[in-house]
């Protein structure tokens, strides 16, 4: 089969199982209101769960970042692309969490691939939730080390997979809440198992952070862990984008030295980690941002308990309503986008086959009138 055979059966398949995938255009698309084709939509779908990507202070501190050190880093970090900016935040970033460093990546991909890529080796064991993010399962595929997966969030599976003998290393992962269906991992019991066994344990907690626990600490100070790899992103309540690695001094000057993202990439512009740090700030004293948003996850809970759809246990920003069919989702979300509603329908091979869902997110942004907005619509349309 040629090249241009297969990937034409590959967008053929796609389309046959109403999976396949596109982007919409927007005019601005991550605040309360999503603007497409000139009409202006509630944004259910924005992981900006505290608002904070149009917050004029972090648009002004990125501004001011640009006038001081322009607009591109000029290289990776280890060349040209390592500012006081960066160093600024990555210090700040540590004392925050409690951590002795803290290193900066691009993405949050980025974070995860290169994390595994340099810890991991032949002989030894990965051990990561089933449902961890795509960036983690696929790292730890292609790492010489074996992967097994365990049930989600099932605490005695992974003892059972420790247990078995490893000639190496063992590091298990997960995250903090988990990124389709919003729920928590137990973190506290999965930290004394890992312990237990000798193992490392990473947690991705790009979900948690800025939104769960004091000064939005995030899942593991929540729960009143510390892993020893915690690695945080900025897409999300941050509002901006970028993530970091949280780790001991030794772990940190092991990544420069093997972390092939960061030593052959760009580094992000240090504007960028202005606007973070400022961020940062907001977070730090947000209390009343993550108190509106918990009023706001009690409110669409209290109400889409109601509805004929799957509603998971989740008590984050992150409210996924089960469909189950592609095409039932497909036409639901289309339906609701008439109605002035902007949410994704989010389909294998994202989420397990039978699965399809809304994913509706819920920010700090939203008022309790676009919140009943969205259920009565969601009432007419799934009556
Ligand atoms: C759990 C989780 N980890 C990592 C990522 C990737 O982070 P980034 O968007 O910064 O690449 C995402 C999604 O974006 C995620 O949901």
């Amino acid at each position: 089969m040629s090249w241009q055979q297969r990937i034409e059966q590959h967008l053929a398949q796609r389309c046959a199982s109403d999976s396949l995938r596109t982007r919409q255009v927007n005019e601005s698309g991550s605040g309360r209101f999503l603007v497409h084709n000139g009409k202006r939509h509630l944004n259910f779908s924005s992981n900006d769960y505290l608002g904070l990507s149009q917050h004029p202070e972090i648009v002004r501190a990125w501004q001011k970042g640009a006038e001081r050190y322009g607009v591109g880093s000029g290289g990776s970090g280890h060349v040209t692309g390592y500012s006081s900016a960066h160093h600024l935040l990555e210090n700040e970033l540590a004392q925050w969490l409690g951590y002795p460093r803290a290193l900066g990546f691009i993405s949050g991909f980025a974070a995860n691939q290169a994390v595994i890529a340099a810890l991991a080796q032949k002989q030894d064991r990965i051990l990561a939730d089933k449902l961890s993010h795509a960036s983690l399962l696929e790292a730890a595929m292609l790492s010489p080390a074996q992967l097994r997966r365990f049930a989600h969030n099932d605490v005695q599976a992974l003892a059972d997979l420790l247990a078995i003998p490893c000639e190496g290393q063992q590091l298990v992962i997960t995250e903090g809440v988990f990124s389709m269906d919003g729920d928590q991992a137990p973190l506290g019991e999965i930290a004394e198992a890992t312990r237990r066994a000798g193992g490392w344990l990473m947690v991705d907690d790009a979900h948690g952070i800025g939104v769960l626990g004091e000064e939005g600490r995030g899942s593991a100070y929540q729960q009143r862990i510390k892993p020893d790899l915690l690695v945080i992103t900025f897409g999300k309540a941050f509002g901006v984008s970028g993530a970091a690695v949280l780790c001991s001094d030794d772990v940190a000057d092991y990544l420069l030295q093997f972390a092939r993202h960061l030593i052959y990439s760009t580094a992000m512009p240090p504007a960028q980690a202005c606007a973070l740090s400022a961020a940062l700030d907001v977070i730090r004293k947000g209390d009343e941002r993550r108190s509106r948003l918990r009023d706001n996850i009690a409110d669409f809970r209290r109400e889409a308990a109601q509805l004929p759809l799957g509603l998971i246990n989740s008590h984050t920003a992150i409210q996924p309503l089960i469909v189950g069919e592609n095409a039932r989702t497909l036409s639901l979300a289309a339906r609701l986008r008439e109605r002035g509603f902007w949410l994704t329908a989010i389909r294998p091979p994202t989420v397990p086959t039978g699965s399809a869902r809304l994913r509706v997110t819920l920010t700090a942004e939203h008022t309790r009138e676009d919140i009943e907005a969205l259920l009565e619509a969601l009432h007419d349309e799934t009556r």
